[in-house]
Order: structure tokens, then C-alpha cells, then sequence
């Protein structure tokens, strides 16, 4: 339990609450892809992990192993071989695929967490409405995009919706269900019972941006980046000062390069182009600096602060 009393690991391996939904079809393998696909597989469910990139499945799949093992070493702590049974079993849960129409013809369910571009999630899910059954739900992990404008290229707008994790998606517990202006009931549903037979604590949004988390969250560390611009404080004692004094696991500095400095830029951008009088969201001078020179956070090595390269 951290210091603001929220339990921040979630390990389960199966829950109380059943699904309808058991085979999911999860499209994009990348960061959140795979941790999809990783924590839909320990719940029993059959996975396919679909990425136009091969070499990206291969890493997805090399991470999902190690991320597993993680898991299965806090479950089976005292019982190696029950540890090696849980991490088999859940692998040989999840098939991969590079084209996502034939990685999509089984599917209960399809979670899209490609790049956050919506002409590009257009071209798919138009692909995928005419080739995948008739009863298959879809959902987006967009972080800031809006669900119908997503989802306006589908008949199945009744089988439309919102499914947003969060980073790391093993380990943290929360997913907005974000329910469109046409989702029906019988799709929310599945998409609540589905998240909470994952073990993630299941909340609620309409199509807003940002839904509850990233309207939050995004602005704070936009906040926090001009703060430092400014020079008001070093970009250590910004991130000490809301870990000691508002309780959060990271400053904002560090969780906007976790995160990645080219995803908040891609957010904030977007939703100033949308909302141009809404201060919050105006462009950060050192934030596009940062992403011009390549400086992207944990992933390329430096963003606000270095990193060693995996
Ligand atoms: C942009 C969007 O649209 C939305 C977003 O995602 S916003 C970002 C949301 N995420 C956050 O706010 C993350 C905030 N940070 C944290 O919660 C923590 O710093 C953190 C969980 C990421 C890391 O925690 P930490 O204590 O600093 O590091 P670490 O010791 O490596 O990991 C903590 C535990 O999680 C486990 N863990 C970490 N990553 C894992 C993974 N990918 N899979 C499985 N287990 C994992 C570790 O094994 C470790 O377990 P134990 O403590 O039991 O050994
Ligand atoms: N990075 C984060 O912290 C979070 C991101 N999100 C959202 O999740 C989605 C994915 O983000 P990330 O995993 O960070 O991105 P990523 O860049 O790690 O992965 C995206 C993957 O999609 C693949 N891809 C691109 N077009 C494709 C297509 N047409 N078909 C199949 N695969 C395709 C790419 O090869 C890449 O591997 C985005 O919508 C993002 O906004 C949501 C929550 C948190």
C-alpha cells in the first residue's frame, strides 16, 4: 500500500467475476499492447496480439516472458514449478499476427492501442468492421482522443467504446470504461465485466477528453514543465516536492518521461488545436524543444532526465 492508502500492484491471476467475453484480439504490440495482451492472458482469456511489425511482436512476446515472471515470482513465491506452470500457461494463452483482419475473425473483443492517430485508427477499424463477426465489441486505448470520433467510421457504433489503461498496465489497477454517445448498455457492460475479470478496478466516463485521469493528469504535468521553464525550481525538487509532499509514486517531471515527452506534446497539441482558449493546453516552448531534439524520456535515453539505455 502506498502513502495515499491505494494498494498499487495487482497480480491476480483469475478473478470473481466472470466475462462473456474469452477470446480478445488486442491491436498495436507496443507499450500498451503487450501489457494488454499480458494481463488479459493471465486472466484465462485466449489473446491475439496482432502488430503490422514483426520485430515488435517478437519484443512484445520477450517482455510479456519477463513481465510474467515477475508476477508469477510474488504468486508462487514459495513453489518454483507452479511458477514456471503460470507463466507457460499464460504465453501459450497468446497467438500473434500481423494483419489485424485475420487476427480479428474470432474475437469477442477487440482492443485497439495502435499510434495516436485518428486518421490512421480510421483505416483499421473500418478493415475490421466488415471482417470481424457481427457480435464483436471494439474499444480504443486512446489517451485523448474522442471515442466517437473514432468510432464514427463503424455501423457497430452500439459495439463501441473506451478501454483505458494505464502505463505500466500490469501493475496499475485502474481502467476508464469510457461509454460513447451510442455505446449501448449490453456493450458497457460486457466491457465493465471484462475489465473487472481482469482484476482492474473499473470506473466510468463519458467521451471527454482526456476522460478522469489524463484531463487531470496532463495539465499538472504541463504545469510542472512550465514551472521549471520558468526556473522556479530544479526539475529533482519538483519531483521530490509532489513524491514527499503530495504522496504521488513520481513527480511529474519523471512520469512525463515515463510516459514519453512526444505523448504529452501529441495530447496537449491536439486538444489546443481543439480547445485554442483553454490555457491549460497551450504549447511549452521547452516541451517542443526537448521532442525536436529527440529527447522523448526513458524510451530514447533523456528527456528531463538520462537514462541508461535498455
Ligand atoms: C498517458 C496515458 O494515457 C495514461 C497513463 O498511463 S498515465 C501514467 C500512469 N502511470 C503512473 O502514474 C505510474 C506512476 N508510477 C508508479 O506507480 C511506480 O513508480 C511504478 C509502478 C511505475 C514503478 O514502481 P517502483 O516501485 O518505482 O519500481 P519497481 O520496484 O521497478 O516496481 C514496483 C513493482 O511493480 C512491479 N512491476 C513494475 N513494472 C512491471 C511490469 N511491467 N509487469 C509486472 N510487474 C511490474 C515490480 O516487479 C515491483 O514489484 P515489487 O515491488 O513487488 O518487487
Ligand atoms: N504510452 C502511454 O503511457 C499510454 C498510451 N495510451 C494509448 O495507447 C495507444 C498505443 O500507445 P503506445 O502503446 O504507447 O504506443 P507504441 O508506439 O508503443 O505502440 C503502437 C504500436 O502500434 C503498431 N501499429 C501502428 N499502426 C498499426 C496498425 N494499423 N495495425 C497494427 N499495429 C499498428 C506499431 O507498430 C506499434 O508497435 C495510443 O492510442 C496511446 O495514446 C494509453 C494509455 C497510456
Amino acid at each position: 500500500m502506498n502513502q495515499l492508502g491505494v494498494i498499487t500492484r495487482q497480480f491476480s491471476c483469475s478473478s470473481a467475476v466472470q466475462s462473456a467475453i474469452k477470446n480478445v484480439t488486442v491491436i498495436g504490440g507496443g507499450l500498451m499492447g503487450s501489457g494488454i495482451a499480458q494481463v488479459a492472458a493471465q486472466a484465462g482469456q485466449n489473446v491475439t496480439l496482432v502488430d503490422v511489425n514483426g520485430d515488435i511482436l517478437a519484443k512484445a512476446q520477450k517482455s510479456i516472458g519477463n513481465n510474467l515472471g515477475r508476477v508469477a515470482k510474488k504468486m508462487y513465491k514459495d513453489n518454483p514449478q507452479e511458477a514456471e506452470k503460470f507463466v507457460s500457461e499464460s504465453m501459450g494463452r497468446i497467438k500473434t499476427a500481423t494483419d489485424p483482419v485475420s487476427g480479428s475473425q474470432t474475437a469477442d473483443l477487440v482492443v485497439e492501442a495502435i499510434v495516436e492517430n485518428i486518421d490512421i485508427k480510421h483505416q483499421l477499424f473500418q478493415k475490421l468492421d466488415q471482417a470481424a463477426p457481427d457480435h464483436t465489441i471494439f474499444a480504443s486505448n486512446t489517451s485523448s482522443l474522442s471515442v466517437n470520433e473514432i468510432g464514427a467510421v463503424v455501423k457497430r457504433k452500439d459495439k463501441f467504446g473506451g478501454l483505458h489503461f494505464f502505463n505500466p498496465v500490469p501493475v496499475m489497477r485502474l481502467l476508464e470504461v469510457v461509454r460513447g454517445a451510442e455505446t449501448s448498455e449490453t456493450t458497457y457492460r460486457s466491457m465493465m465485466d471484462w475489465g473487472k475479470a481482469l482484476g482492474k478496478t473499473c470506473i466510468t466516463c463519458k467521451d471527454t477528453p482526456g476522460f478522469v485521469v489524463n484531463r487531470l493528469l496532463v495539465p499538472y504535468i504541463a504545469e510542472a514543465i512550465r514551472l521549471f521553464e520558468r526556473g522556479d525550481a530544479s526539475a529533482k525538487d519538483i519531483d521530490i516536492a509532489m513524491k514527499l509532499g503530495a504522496g504521488y509514486p513520481m513527480g511529474p517531471l519523471e512520469l512525463a518521461d515515463y510516459v514519453g515527452l512526444d505523448t504529452n506534446k501529441f495530447i496537449l497539441d491536439g486538444w489546443h488545436k481543439k480547445y485554442p482558449d483553454q490555457q491549460l493546453f497551450k504549447p511549452i516552448p521547452l516541451l517542443n524543444k526537448l521532442v525536436s531534439e529527440g529527447k522523448l524520456g526513458v524510451k530514447t535515453g533523456e528527456g528531463f532526465y538520462k537514462y541508461e539505455k535498455k
